[in-house]
């Protein structure tokens, strides 16, 4: 019966998305190919569904003034192939509809168990669950492969299309543009800077390679590159642009307001060229070194090094492991937080630290936290990492488990730290503490760790 009702008010949808389409005018085209997706979606057509898919541009997440999408409506009616069609053509499975209904609520309300079955599976298999956190560089195509294509390269460099962008750094710090409130990351065409950066020497000047993306107005791939330049050259660079308000920020932290994709390249673009500046000469036998795979490697220039003869890891950059943990007290609601040396005053945060080599991450998270408070932790969970620019760093966040509750603080490392209530843990979120006590904001992985305390948003608390 309820095939039977379904395939009535599918037919009476189509018969209503027919009629909105014809007395609509030419320009909205868009929307009669939307009604077209719907209605062959509903109506499980999927050979027709695919070559609309292909033929056209069309925005496959669209919704009707219900916020139904077309996966709805093949869920509704128990379309198997159309529903698997537009799952492995990227049809968001999580979207909900005015109802707050997703297509897998929908299927379960018309008892569609085969439906059901291929959603938890796309869902499960598909959809990333981590926090993605500022500084992580995301739709970007890191072309390693271009990395040792120094003609590709020389090309990217010389052409006159507006395809390829260079950020300028001055001792690894952005040039940015704009006022102080309201700043960006000032993208340099080549033919900026010409005068001041020698491009057809590409690998003398040190210009690295980030990668590519696409443009999400133009549609267009874009390369993008990233140089050091002096402090001089900054100046004639500044003088080029004598209507701009170009600067640069004291450190990476003053540019905390930049928008989380210019953050994240600009730290990646910091954390390769701070290597580059502090490694000129190798590390094994004291020669110089030199510039290498488009900014990935440095060479040592003595034939004989054991750096060059064997594979030896000092010619690409590290990174450092670093822990960051959450401690929960043993009735879990507590949560403990450390005051650093180096902390801007009233600032809590989680602990941290640096791993050290033969260690679990569990076990540096262990150690960190008995070394610094004398607190000792149990069970140790995942939680998310986040590439930390400073200068590179990975931190890993974790959720870990006391098991006492007398706090020694290591006064080398930390001024203070306490267990604190989750009401006072509301009041640092929201700064309202009473004392004025406050903790990092969104942009530090500590941020979401203490969230996920509160709000129990961890699996793993
Ligand atoms: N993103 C975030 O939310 C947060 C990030 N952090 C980062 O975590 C880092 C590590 O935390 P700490 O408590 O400072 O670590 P820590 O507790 O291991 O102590 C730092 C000391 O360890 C030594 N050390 C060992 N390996 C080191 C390395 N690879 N680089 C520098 N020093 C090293 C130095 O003596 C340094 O003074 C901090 O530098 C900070 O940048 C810290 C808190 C929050
Ligand atoms: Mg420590
Ligand atoms: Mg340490
Ligand atoms: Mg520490
Ligand atoms: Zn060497």
């Amino acid at each position: 019966m309820n095939q039977k009702f379904a395939q009535t008010s599918i037919s009476l949808i189509a018969r209503h998305l027919s009629i909105r389409s014809r007395i609509r005018t030419s320009n909205n085209m868009a929307f009669d190919l939307e009604d077209k997706l719907f209605s062959l979606s509903a109506n499980g057509k999927v050979s027709e569904l695919k070559s609309l898919i292909s033929m056209s541009n069309i925005k496959l997440n669209a919704s009707n003034q219900r916020g139904w999408t077309a996966l709805m409506f093949a869920a509704r009616n128990g379309h198997k192939d159309v529903v698997s069609l537009l799952v492995e053509k990227g049809a968001n499975v999580e979207q909900q509809n005015g109802l707050g209904q997703t297509a897998y609520d929908i299927a379960a309300f018309w008892s569609q168990t085969a439906i059901l079955s291929l959603l938890k599976q796309a869902d499960t298999e598909s959809q990333p669950t981590e926090p993605v956190h500022y500084f992580t560089v995301r739709h970007l195509d890191r072309a390693n492969e271009k990395r040792k294509d120094l003609q590709w390269l020389k090309e990217r460099l010389a052409t006159s299309q507006l395809t390829t962008f260079i950020l300028a750094f001055v001792k690894t710090f952005p040039v940015l543009t704009g006022d102080e409130k309201n700043y960006s990351v000032r993208k340099f065409l080549p033919k900026d800077l010409e005068n001041f950066v020698d491009m057809e020497n590409c690998e003398q000047s040190e210009i690295v390679f980030l990668g590519m993306r696409t443009n999400d107005e133009t549609g267009k791939q874009e390369c993008l590159f990233a140089v050091d330049i002096s402090q001089e050259t900054y100046t004639d660079i500044q003088a080029a642009f004598p209507n701009e308000n170009l600067y640069v920020p004291k450190g990476l932290r003053d540019a905390f307001l930049l928008d989380s994709e210019e953050a994240a390249l600009t730290g990646l673009a910091h954390s390769v060229l701070d290597w580059h500046r502090n490694c000129i000469f190798c590390q094994c036998c004291g020669y110089r070194t030199k510039f290498a795979h488009a900014g990935y490697k440095r060479e040592c220039t003595n034939e004989d090094c054991r750096t060059v003869r064997e594979v030896k890891n000092s010619s690409y950059l590290r990174l450092d492991p670093t822990i960051i943990v959450a401690v929960i007290s043993t009735d879990k609601s507590k949560l403990l937080l450390a005051q650093g040396r180096r902390f801007i005053p009233n600032m809590w945060s989680c602990l941290a630290g640096f791993m050290e080599p033969g260690e679990s991450i569990e076990d540096a998270c262990r150690r960190e936290v008995f070394e610094e408070t004398g607190i000792r932790v149990g069970r140790v969970t995942y939680h998310s990492t986040q590439p930390w620019p400073f200068p590179t760093q990975i931190m890993i966040g974790l959720i870990g488990h006391a098991t006492n509750t007398d706090i020694t603080v290591d006064k080398s490392e930390l001024s203070d730290a306490k267990w604190f209530s989750r009401s006072e843990v509301v009041q640092m979120m929201t700064r309202n503490h009473p004392h004025g006590y406050f903790n990092p904001p969104h942009n530090a992985i500590a941020h979401h760790l203490i969230k996920a305390f509160l709000h129990n948003t961890s699996s793993k608390i």
